[in-house]
């Protein structure tokens, strides 16, 4: 099998060939690469193949018909193979993918939106390894080759990012003569102590073909070395979990008066704007001005530039931008549009998986429903010193089977539960015993029995964003719980958490444990439950809150496995009847979000 390497050391020594390259401060895009290398299967014509014969049986994360593979996709087939050699299940790609894997080889603005586990972040990956070599010539050093960093990924959480890298060092890895990772991806993040450590001294040694990082820490480094980002000769920039990254403001907040609010947060917004809004200002500098020229376009000017004529506000050359969440709201959607300046709108596709479950006959429903899974079970536990009751209403349903027929028995190893690494050293052993707990004991008890009676291998306990995970990890360790703080970065065992998986049983079974604030967008294929500390970013409940919930409920039931999402809530007895918001109980609120959603509470079995 011909190695992934070499098929990108091919893409890039063809187009240095091809190309006259005046000078560094000449960098030119290799626009023409994939028309000459991928030939009949380019991605216009996998466009207009899909337009013509779309994929008419799957849903939303499931693999599409045989008849569209990645080859049809523009996908090059070296790179194909690779994948096909790294993850055996990944046989056909998803109807999203289907989708909006030839609009990013095409070079198109993309806006992706699907349910959660559909496939988005695994299929941007693909195309992005897809995408030929940027490299250019320097005439002051003998024409020497230089490579440039061909896409840059943001991403809310170091978790996310080392997620996306392992995916990608499995593929690598799949080819013979595995190059060194580090020439086709690296991950830039802060870490414990906020520095970017060995992540910055690896890009200073080497230029990935793609770069994942958090924002904070992209930003970091382009405010004191920008040569090692190179941020306008990029080719793509991908934003994962945009609506995380971009804050935005919501026009409708009945608890607020609307039209004073907004202005006021829009203001905030502007001065402090986060920084993936200032990174994507820096990198579509150009393309603002152009935006903010043709405001005042005549009706002219903008049917000559339409139909591709020489136009006065003509876009200039930059790279294209790719937008991507399971929930991406209106308020989200308009600020990109109409006010960030970032998009060429001449040239964006908006992608939701819709066009092929429109031909199937699938209802297009409300946001929030359209980003529901069916096969998770949703329950919400009250708990109070006294006792552990279901939510009201919660429905008895025949509980899914946890462990899956078939499924095999998992090592103390291969969950990584018997490994030394992640241990809470003494000292903080010593200031937890002695200070008191930002977790409620009976809350932690709660956890601890519902895991014990449930999870057959592998669990993710989500604690709100602020609070400690060591702790948590050190209470429940307390109280018999084989648990551990998710770490993606710590090699064999983060990797291991990732391996494909569902349906595995274990002697020693893990209970993982995140935040809300690192959660977004993880693929821990083996998980069979999800517990929540309290309500998603509570206390109310607005579309903050229920996408959040959306979203930590996603990590589970991914590619039609079965789940459960499971929220431990205070129980305070005069609450649920209450009227008011100010006085609703969590429980109550809980029952609304799963209203909003479309779904209804199950019963979870081993409480009343
Ligand atoms: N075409 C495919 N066929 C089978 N499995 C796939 C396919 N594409 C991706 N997967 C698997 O599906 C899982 C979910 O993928 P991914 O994380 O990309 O989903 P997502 O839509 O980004 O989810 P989220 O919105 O929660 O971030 C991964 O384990 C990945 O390996």
């Amino acid at each position: 099998m011909q190695s992934f390497f070499s098929t990108l050391t091919q893409v890039s020594r063809r187009n240095v060939c091809r190309r006259q390259w005046v000078s560094l401060s000449h960098t030119r895009f290799l626009s023409d690469a994939s028309e000459a290398h991928y030939g009949a299967t380019s991605a216009g014509d996998a466009s207009k193949r899909l337009a013509r014969d779309p994929n008419p049986t799957a849903s939303a994360g499931r693999p599409a018909s045989p008849r569209v593979d990645f080859e049809n996709l523009g996908l090059h087939p070296p790179i194909v193979a690779s994948l096909r050699a790294a993850f055996p299940d990944v046989k056909y790609p998803t109807d999203v993918q289907s989708e909006f894997i030839p609009a990013i080889l095409g070079g198109k603005d993309v806006l992706l939106k699907d349910a959660t586990g559909s496939g988005k972040s695994f299929g941007l990956v693909l195309a992005l390894l897809n995408k030929p070599r940027l490299v250019s010539r320097d005439a002051h050093k003998n024409n020497e080759t230089q490579r440039h960093i061909t896409s840059l990924v943001l991403v809310p959480h170091r978790e996310l990012a080392f997620q996306l890298l392992h995916w990608i060092e499995r593929m690598v890895n799949a080819g013979e003569q595995a190059p060194p990772l580090s020439m086709i991806a690296q991950v830039l993040v802060r870490d414990d102590k906020m520095h970017l450590g060995q992540g910055l001294e690896t890009l200073r040694a080497e230029t990935p073909h793609v770069l994942i990082g958090t924002p904070q820490a992209i930003l970091d480094v382009y405010q004191h070395e920008p040569e090692l980002l190179q941020l306008r000769s990029l080719s793509s920039v991908v934003v994962d979990e945009v609506d995380y990254l971009i804050e935005t403001v919501s026009r409708k907040d009945p608890n607020k008066s609307f039209k004073r609010a907004t202005e006021k947060a829009k203001r905030k917004l502007l001065t402090h704007p986060g920084p993936t809004r200032q990174l994507l200002d820096v990198i579509y500098d150009s393309r603002k001005e152009v935006n903010e020229k043709r405001i005042d376009e005549p009706g002219m000017e903008i049917a000559k530039r339409r139909s591709g004529l020489s136009s006065a506000n003509s876009m200039p050359p930059s790279p294209q931008l790719v937008l991507s969440s399971a929930t991406l709201r209106t308020h989200l959607k308009n600020f990109v549009y109409d006010e960030s300046g970032w998009l060429d709108k001449d040239n964006v596709a908006k992608v939701s998986g819709r066009a092929t479950k429109a031909v199937e006959g699938e209802r297009v429903r409300g946001p929030e429903k359209e980003a529901v899974n069916a096969s998770i079970q949703h329950s919400v536990l009250l708990v109070s010193d006294e006792r552990v009751r279901n939510i009201p209403g919660a429905v008895t349903v025949e509980s899914l089977p946890s462990v899956p027929p078939g499924g095999e028995e998992v090592t103390s190893d291969e969950t990584g539960a018997g490994e030394s690494t992640n241990e809470v050293d003494a000292d903080l052993i010593q200031k937890y015993s002695t200070t008191p707990s930002v977790f409620t004991p009976c809350m932690m008890e709660t956890v601890a029995a519902a895991f014990a009676m449930d999870v057959p291998s592998i669990a993710l306990l989500v604690l709100p964003s602020s609070t400690p995970v060591k702790r948590a990890v050190w209470e429940l360790r307390e109280l018999g719980v084989n648990a551990h703080g998710l770490d993606l970065q710590d090699g064999k065992k983060g990797r291991s958490y990732l391996a494909s998986g569902g349906g595995a049983t274990s002697a020693n079974p893990v209970l993982l444990v995140s935040t809300l604030a690192t959660t977004r967008g993880l693929d821990l294929p083996a998980l069979s439950h999800v517990f929540l500390y309290g309500m998603p970013e509570g206390p109310r409940v607005n579309s903050r809150t229920v996408d959040a919930y959306l979203h930590i409920a996603g990590r589970v039931g991914r590619f039609g496995r079965g789940g459960k999402v499971v929220t431990l809530v205070e129980d305070r007895a005069s609450e649920i009847e209450s009227e008011s918001e100010e006085a609703e109980g969590a429980g109550a609120k809980m029952a609304r979000i799963l209203k909003t959603i479309g779904v209804g509470p199950v019963q979870f079995a081993a409480f009343e």
